[in-house]
């Protein structure tokens, strides 16, 4: 294994690398973990930690770390056609098999993908679509988004904008003009006495009561997470989804789900509305399409926007890299290893069952975790000041990110949204690893309660 100099790969990435979401000064303080290379679900760092990566790097690793195939795919296509473009009339036959497999996984009636570089870049794409149709419909004024406060759509203006992270909001002046925000359907939260289900059908009529304030005539999309990734894991309850799709429909409001981090297997079905059971018009991907071992996005369009779009004649829109040859070549090689070594089917019936009934053991009887829950594999809980009460900590975020710096200590990597704990490894972890993973974050929360709250 290749040696690194820890303290000068520190110094120079200090010098010249300026990381996303970091604040440079304390990072450089005490210097970033230089991580040279992985395997399965494990992570190695230059210090020679192996580290269990309950993160699959962002949520994207869905086929785990380390495969042989792929870097043979991306030399073979980048030595037959490193790169042409899909733009002036002409296409490769990277991105028409890519095209035409995507086709297959996807539900009946999303036969039209558009490429993108990036989860961000495929909300951009649909936002500008979305708007787009309307305009070939004959209803331009039909142009105003609707997404969830704490929804993360990604870091464009557009992507940022239709986000609902206020943090960001404060950045660049947004959001946009035409976007604007409903409360995210965390029962938790906002529950209060509902029984989630009564309170699931309150917040679709937080959408519904959007619609009337806007006008039905100016709204073009409502646009959701299945489950909220970065938000801290947000399941809705079961009556969510299904109201919020009815009420899109009687509005003729578009349903967009934004599939990038619900993609690909993550909740055992291969899209995320297909297991919180609702139907979209378009949805957006990225992440484990190529389970990241190249930058790609896609966004699936329905048959009605599709043919609405085409009827409209030039949608001018699109990226240099849109279609990349090379990341085409990957993302076919690994969607195709995805259903065909059964990783989407084994999350379905038995590594998700398993995490689930193991994550609820695991963290069932710690005096301050609540709200455990998870489907597939992604799964969280809620570090509480009283479970007898649903009372969260006063400063939200705080034992967030104490807990997660205990778990980064013992080699495991774990994500802390605030006060949620996240977890959403590789889709090839094995039940075995499942329970290793478990046993140490057990350990790290048995230290956080002992050290940090009492
Ligand atoms: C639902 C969703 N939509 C869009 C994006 C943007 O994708 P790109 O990053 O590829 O532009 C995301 C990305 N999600 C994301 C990205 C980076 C960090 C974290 C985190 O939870 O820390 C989450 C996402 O989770």
């Amino acid at each position: 294994m290749k040696q690194h100099n820890t303290e000068a790969l520190r110094q120079q990435d200090a010098a010249h690398h300026l990381h996303p979401f970091s604040d440079m000064q304390s990072l450089n303080q005490q210097g970033a973990r230089v991580i040279t290379h992985a395997d399965g679900i494990y992570l190695w760092d230059s210090e020679g930690n192996k580290i269990i990566d309950g993160m699959a790097g962002l949520w994207c690793v869905n086929i785990g770390y380390g495969r042989k195939d792929l870097p043979e795919v991306a030399k073979k296509q980048m030595e037959e056609l490193a790169y042409y473009n899909t733009f002036f009339k002409t296409t490769h036959p990277a991105v028409v098999e890519l095209s035409t497999l995507l086709n297959e996984v996807a539900p009946q009636g999303f036969s039209h993908v558009f490429y993108t570089n990036s989860g961000s870049e495929s909300v951009d794409t649909m936002m500008r679509m979305v708007r787009r149709y309307w305009d070939v419909q004959g209803k331009p004024q039909k142009k105003t988004l609707i997404g969830r406060w704490n929804g993360y759509h990604g870091s464009t203006i557009g992507g940022a904008s239709l986000g609902g992270m206020t943090y960001m909001h404060e950045q660049g002046d947004l959001p946009i003009p035409g976007v604007v925000h409903v409360e995210q359907p965390w029962w938790y939260k906002h529950g209060k006495d509902m029984t989630p289900d009564e309170f699931g059908l309150q917040a679709a009529r937080w959408v519904e009561e959007k619609i009337l304030e806007i006008g039905a005539d100016k709204v073009a999309a409502f646009v959701g997470e299945p489950i909220q990734g970065a938000g801290g894991v947000i399941i809705p309850p079961a009556t969510y989804w299904p109201e919020v799709e009815r009420i899109c429909r009687k509005y003729d409001v578009l349903l967009v789900a934004d599939e990038v981090i619900c993609g690909f297997g993550r909740t055992g079905e291969w899209f995320g509305h297909q297991t919180l059971g609702f139907r979209p018009d378009i949805f957006t991907t990225a992440k484990g399409l190529s389970s990241g071992y190249l930058p790609i996005g896609a966004v699936f369009v329905g048959d009605r926007v599709a043919e609405g779009l085409l009827a409209g004649g030039d949608f001018n829109h699109g990226f240099t890299y849109s279609g990349h040859p090379v990341a085409a070549a990957v993302a076919q090689a690994n969607v195709r290893a995805l259903r065909d070594e059964g990783i989407v089917e084994r999350v379905k019936n038995e590594t998700g069952p398993y995490m689930q009934k193991r994550w609820r053991e695991t963290f069932g009887n710690f005096a301050h975790v609540d709200d455990i829950r998870g489907v597939g594999l992604i799964q969280a809980f809620t570090l509480v000041k009283d479970r007898s009460k649903r009372e969260l900590f006063p400063d939200w975020g705080e034992m967030g990110m104490k807990c997660r710096d205990i778990f980064f200590r013992n080699n495991l990597i774990m994500r802390a949204c605030g006060d949620h704990i996240v977890s959403a490894p590789p889709l090839v972890i094995s039940k075995e690893e499942i329970d290793k993973m478990l046993d140490v974050a057990a350990r790290c929360v048995e230290t956080f309660e002992k050290e940090v709250l009492f």
